[in-house]
């Protein structure tokens, strides 16, 4: 593949570039650099432009285009403004500078994740606007910020708002993974995110004895524990090639905490773990699974959850959902395979399904190794282009779901 010169650069690489630039990046984003970026999109393209402080200083930017029957429930296409940080000293180039090679690979944070969807839907409007297209359902596009963080100052927030209801929202599209092979990926419900500490207590006293029931050894069998469920997990995953990722519970030892001297047996010590809970899991029973390792540990050691969400929602992947029957359909049309996926980790789709909004995670990259998070996170031109296509097609289709029983 090859790209024009920078005089004939697509007007939406342009665009996209331009946003990549905007140093949205946790753990400081300039929130209020992008809420102005989208206004004055909305104001090029003669949308509706609402602005939602759902928190001091987290703003929520929706960019509405009107459906000629309003009586109809709208099509949400959602996107987080923003993103992780980077080790600049592991990249090829400057993160924030957006610079594309000679062969049309633009490197930017945020290039996979997910900066390309937010431009990818505004120039596919763009494109059915200026062709002078009408619609009968609205199309929201909703700018959110904090998503790298967990949403709990953005969509979390948001969907509990006056105004997320009066967007009357009946489907939605939030941001996928990309996929490296020739087929996209498509995620229709999420592993739940647990983040759990376990923290031991027990007999301190001088390194140099056998000081019986302590924390270490009481912690070192709960580990041991989650350690062999995840060995379980891995597993079963391993050996049916019919389960992905998402499809399993994962679990990860993430931080170790206790001690203050060498020869000092700490009172107290504590290991944090980040499950990520599969979506047909009995939520219950894990939860008393986890309290039963820490009890049999020994007295005084207790779990504290940091993250625990409780509501997984599976968005039917069958022509029973007339919204999957659209997308596929064009998907289908455009000669686009699709893998459906439940998704490892956790997006803002989590809130928008569980308030009862049917959601697809979709990012139409293919032919793209899994960058996000990553060093050197880059896509092609080509593919970003791509994409702005296919929701062309997309868009149409959603917008045109006849009428519902729940539009009523
Ligand atoms: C559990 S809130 C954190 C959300 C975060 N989302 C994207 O990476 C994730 O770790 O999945
Ligand atoms: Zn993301
Ligand atoms: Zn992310």
């Amino acid at each position: 593949m090859t790209s024009k010169g920078p005089e004939e650069e697509h007007p939406s690489v342009t665009l996209f570039r331009q946003y990549l630039r905007i140093r949205t990046v946790q753990p400081k984003p300039d929130y209020g650099a992008a809420v102005a970026f989208f206004e004055e999109r909305a104001h090029q393209l003669g949308l509706g432009c609402q602005k939602v402080e759902v928190a001091p200083g987290y703003v929520v930017t929706v960019l509405t285009w009107p459906g000629t029957n309003p009586a109809l429930s709208s099509i949400l296409l959602n996107s987080h403004t923003d993103v992780v940080p980077v080790f600049k000293e592991h990249w090829s180039h400057d993160p924030f500078e957006a610079f594309k090679d000679s062969e049309g690979y633009i490197y930017a944070r945020g290039a996979q994740d997910m900066k390309c969807v937010s431009i990818q839907y505004l120039e596919a409007v763009r494109r059915l606007k200026v062709e002078g297209h009408r619609f009968p359902r609205t199309i929201h596009m909703t700018f959110v910020p904090d998503e790298e963080v967990g949403g709990h100052q953005g969509m979390e927030l948001f969907v509990q708002r006056p105004e997320f209801q009066a967007l009357r929202a009946g489907f939605a599209l939030d941001e996928g993974i990309a996929n490296p092979t020739d087929a996209f990926t498509v995620f229709y419900s999420e592993r739940s995110p647990w983040w759990v500490r376990v923290t031991s207590t027990g007999r301190p006293g001088h390194g140099s004895l056998f000081i019986e029931d302590t924390a270490a050894e009481k912690l070192h069998k709960v580990v041991s524990s989650i350690l062999a469920f995840r060995e379980k997990e891995w597993q079963r995953l391993q050996s049916n090639p019919h389960l992905k990722e998402g499809a399993v519970t994962s679990v990860n030892l993430t931080k170790l905490e206790g001690g203050v001297a060498y020869n000092v047996v700490p009172a107290t010590m504590s290991a944090s773990f980040d499950f990520r809970v599969a979506p047909d899991v009995d939520f219950k029973a894990f939860e008393e699974q986890l309290q039963s390792w820490c009890q049999a540990a020994g007295e005084g050691v207790t779990l504290e959850f940091a993250q625990k969400w409780m509501h997984p929602q599976v968005t039917p992947t069958d022509d029973s959902n007339p919204w999957w029957a659209a997308f596929s359909r064009v998907c289908k049309d455009m000669n686009l395979s699709l893998e459906p996926e439940i998704m490892p980790a956790a997006t803002d789709s989590r809130f928008i399904r569980a308030v009862g909004v049917p959601a697809l995670g979709f990012s139409p990259l293919n032919r793209t190794p899994v960058l996000l998070h990553d060093h050197d996170e880059r896509l092609h031109e080509a593919v970003f282009l791509r994409g702005v296509d296919i929701y062309t097609r997309l868009l149409p289709a959603l917008a045109s779901v006849p009428a519902l029983p729940s539009d009523t």
